[in-house]
């Protein structure tokens, strides 16, 4: 166990992710961000210089529980504040478990400007994976949209709503292609003119040698889209989800969607004379997207041969069954640690699309979540009054709610009420979802929780009912930091609040959180430790530092 030091400087980069330059947020001058790699039990210590001139950023450690380092979790206004232009925050927490990780910015949609890099973490010296592999590829999955998020975000708020439509491309570790794309030319077979050799934008090719395992890691960090990825000719056996083993099974593409990451192996056993298209596309809505591709690329054919193999089609948008049936074959593996079999709170919650002064936000139990000025790790642990908002949020929603037509009184009030959880307790959530407000419209939504792993114990459709209880999986429920609730449907998670902190769970589409779609969740913050003042400079608790300084 050691500790892992990185310096970086975030700032604007001029970049062309697609082949068209762009502003973008990049780390040390380069986007996406550097690869951290640690093995389980580390410290990782990040010193965070923000280089943004105007913009205060912070970096979330996605999939990281952060235990005894709650301020350390980098959300913005509820583990810390924003880092100031030309100020630095040191970023110190333990690498907890081994698995596939990423971190990302948290402060307004900073992510879906570039802010985010992968970060792995293996298993400690003298541990074994329980699989074997000869090679590991890595892939990060996001999504590129041509309009700065400073217009994304100004639209969204707007009235008329602005909404920012679907991505220019899709790019797979930050390169793609726009318009004149690779998957253009081969799927119509025309001649390119793309300038596809440029640096930034060129595609990413994979080298494998013949017969031999890899461990493909792979994670999503989309502003948007919902993902799907195949391999030309090669089926992938899922063997993690969210830095947990599952049962391996194995399939001939699989749904990605955002927070999430998976590791796959695959076999280079095929024809060694060709090579391989990986191919992503959009799922779950409309698309106006190409899939982006990249090339696995068997030793020793040249790395820019094309593929003989037209790249894999994705499923059909809406065919929800087929994403339905990958995901209910994520279940845990032998040795995974087991819920406890009964819940001593339960919390339902309603999603829903809303209006709010006639802007259009999205609500839980009837509440958009609005950020303060005050992280709420500091008010809640030194009892600000000023900056807290001291009612309860609804724990359900009224039973006569009818989830498959648009809300009958779409009126919504913003708030960041806290759910408080008894510390240790075991909580159930219902995610439940709702038609959005156009007729026939509900819409997929990866949901993340910070600060913990939990248990998928079920999905449905409809409306959620007590008869569903006897349905939920406590024989080997999957372990995750994400899970998706599907249209119309619902989804039941548990956890243990075992862990002292103020901790967000959200919908990861970044313009459904910008929008109000989250709630946060605080336990046992009497049990956290001293907050580095850096983590407050702000809001109640910046004054509470000035005064304790100034008595
Ligand atoms: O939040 C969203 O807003 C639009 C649409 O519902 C309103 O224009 C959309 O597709 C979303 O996902």
């Amino acid at each position: 166990e050691k500790a892992r030091h990185f310096k970086w400087e975030v700032g604007y980069v001029f970049w062309s992710p697609d082949c068209e330059e762009k502003m973008m947020i990049g780390i040390n001058g380069k986007y996406p961000g550097p690869t951290i790699r640690a093995k389980e039990g580390d410290t990782i210590v990040v010193q965070l210089k923000n280089n943004l001139p105007t913009e205060g950023v912070v970096i979330h450690w996605h999939g990281i529980r952060q235990f005894g380092t709650p301020w350390a979790d980098g959300t913005a206004a509820i583990s810390q504040c924003p880092i100031k232009p030309d100020e630095t925050f040191t970023y110190r927490f333990k690498a907890d478990k081994a698995g596939t990780y990423f971190y990302h910015g948290h402060y307004g949609m900073q992510r879906a400007a570039g802010l985010y890099g992968s970060l792995i973490v293996d298993v400690a010296d003298g541990e074994k994976e329980p699989f074997h592999y000869d090679g590991e590829l890595n892939l990060l999955l996001s999504d590129w949209f041509h309009q700065s998020i400073h217009s994304q975000m100004l639209g969204l708020s707007s009235n008329p709503f602005r909404w920012i439509g679907e991505p220019q491309s899709l790019l797979i570790n930050g390169r793609g292609q726009y318009n004149c794309s690779l998957a253009a030319h081969v799927l119509r077979d025309g001649s390119t003119s793309c300038q596809i050799n440029s640096s930034d934008c060129a595609p990413l090719t994979l080298r494998v040698l013949p017969n031999k395992t890899y461990r493909i890691r792979i994670a999503s960090t989309t502003s948007l889209s919902s993902l799907n990825l195949a391999i030309g000719n090669h089926k992938m056996t899922v063997v993690e989800a969210d830095g947990n083993y599952v049962q391996p099974f194995i399939v001939d593409d699989m749904d990605i969607y955002s927070g999430e990451s998976y590791s796959v192996l695959i076999t280079t056993d095929q024809n060694p004379l060709s090579n391989y298209w990986i191919s992503v596309g959009v799922r779950g809505r409309l698309p106006k997207t190409l899939p982006a591709l990249a090339i696995l690329n068997y030793h020793p054919n040249s790395p820019s041969r094309l593929p003989t193999l037209i790249p894999p089609t994705t499923p059909a948008w809406n065919d929800y069954a087929h994403s339905k049936s990958f995901t209910y074959k994520i279940l845990a593996r032998e040795g995974t640690p087991m819920p406890p079999n009964n819940t001593s709170h339960k919390i339902a919650l309603l999603n829903t699309q809303t209006k709010i002064n006639g802007c259009i936000r999205w609500s839980i139990n009837n509440i958009s979540l609005v950020l303060s000025s005050t992280p709420h790790l500091g008010s809640i642990k030194y009892g600000l009054k000023d900056a807290l908002q001291t009612g309860k949020p609804a724990e359900n929603f009224p039973s006569d709610y009818n989830v498959m037509i648009p809300p009958i009184n779409p009126n919504s009030t913003k708030g960041n009420n806290v759910y408080k959880l008894e510390f240790n307790s075991t909580i159930d959530v219902i995610l439940q979802n709702a038609n959005a407000l156009a007729v026939n419209a509900s819409e997929i939504h990866p949901w993340h929780l910070h600060g913990h792993d939990f248990w998928v114990l079920g999905y449905g459709e409809g409306r959620f009912t007590e008869a569903d209880i006897t349905q939920f999986n406590l024989k080997n429920p999957p372990l995750r930091n994400t899970v998706v609730i599907f249209p119309y449907g619902w989804t039941a998670i548990r956890f243990v609040a075992n862990n002292p902190g103020v901790w967000a769970f959200h919908c990861h589409v970044e313009p459904h959180l910008h929008m109000g779609m989250g709630i946060i969740f605080s336990e046992g913050v009497d049990l956290v430790g001293k907050i580095p003042s850096e983590a407050l400079t702000c809001g109640e608790t910046g004054k509470l530092l000035m005064k304790n300084h100034q008595n």
